[in-house]
């Protein structure tokens, strides 16, 4: 389980509480109005905003004190995170090691993940080489070789059109059952809910629920809810 226990996150004026628990393997959309507080629940997961109070634990560690780096989990940011100097290879292969001093293994690792999202021969190309989509395959790859239980995604696909947005949640939703790992993933769009999700995480009014059925939650919404919605 991932268990975030009377969790107070503080961020300026703002203040979110979060008491929930997420079962491994579950594939979670994190949505709610503009403000609320998702992105700043996604940090405090992640490790980049300390608790005020409570504690994050995952199976049977405290992730508490656990700076970023060292804790089980990959984040995908909107922009891909790309490094426009590095090649293709090179920017998955930060994700093994940031000196990028790799072994054989793991240089075979890198071949084969970007092959997984489709990017086989592509390796020594530099990112502005690439589509749009192409570039965020490689940040997936990138994602792929931590092998990290978790995988948190802040509207990861928001600038791509909508036929390669859904194509890249189907990708997505592959690469999370073929490892096993739980996602998080913040969206604005229901839509992507979903497609992606089993539950949801609303976020509103100061408060993260307890996950919720997708379809369930999406065909009789709250009140705050509804009007985010529309
Ligand atoms: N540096 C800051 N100082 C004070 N308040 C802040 C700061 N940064 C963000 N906030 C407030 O924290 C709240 C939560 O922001 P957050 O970005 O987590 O919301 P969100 O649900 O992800 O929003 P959006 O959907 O618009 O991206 C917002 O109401 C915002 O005004």
């Amino acid at each position: 389980m991932l268990r975030l226990e009377n969790c107070l996150i503080e961020n300026g004026g703002f203040a979110l509480h979060a008491d929930l628990e997420i079962a491994p393997g579950s594939r979670i959309a994190v949505i709610g109005p503009s403000g609320a507080g998702k992105s700043t629940l996604i940090e405090a997961l992640a490790g980049f905003r300390a608790l005020s109070e409570g504690a994050i634990r995952w199976r049977d560690y405290d992730l508490t004190p656990i700076e970023p780096g060292k804790r089980p989990i990959a984040m995908l940011f909107q922009d891909g995170n790309l490094f426009p100097h590095l090649t293709v290879a090179q920017n998955v292969g930060l994700g093994i090691h940031p000196n990028l001093r790799l072994d054989n293994a793991q240089q075979a690792n890198v071949q084969a993940a970007l092959a997984r999202v489709g990017l086989d021969g592509m390796g020594d190309r530099k990112p502005a080489a690439l589509s749009g989509g192409q570039q965020s395959r490689v940040a997936l790859a990138r994602v792929l070789v931590q092998g990290r239980d978790l995988l948190l995604l802040d509207e990861p696909f928001a600038a791509l059109g909508p036929a390669l947005k859904a194509e890249m949640l189907d990708l997505v939703a592959e690469l999370v059952a073929e490892s096993g790992a739980t996602l998080l993933m913040v969206s604005h769009d229901p839509s992507d809910a979903r497609r992606i999700a089993d539950q949801v995480v609303l976020v509103a009014e100061g408060e993260a629920d307890p996950p919720m059925d997708t379809a369930t939650l999406l065909d009789n919404p709250p009140p705050a809810l509804k009007a985010y919605l529309g």
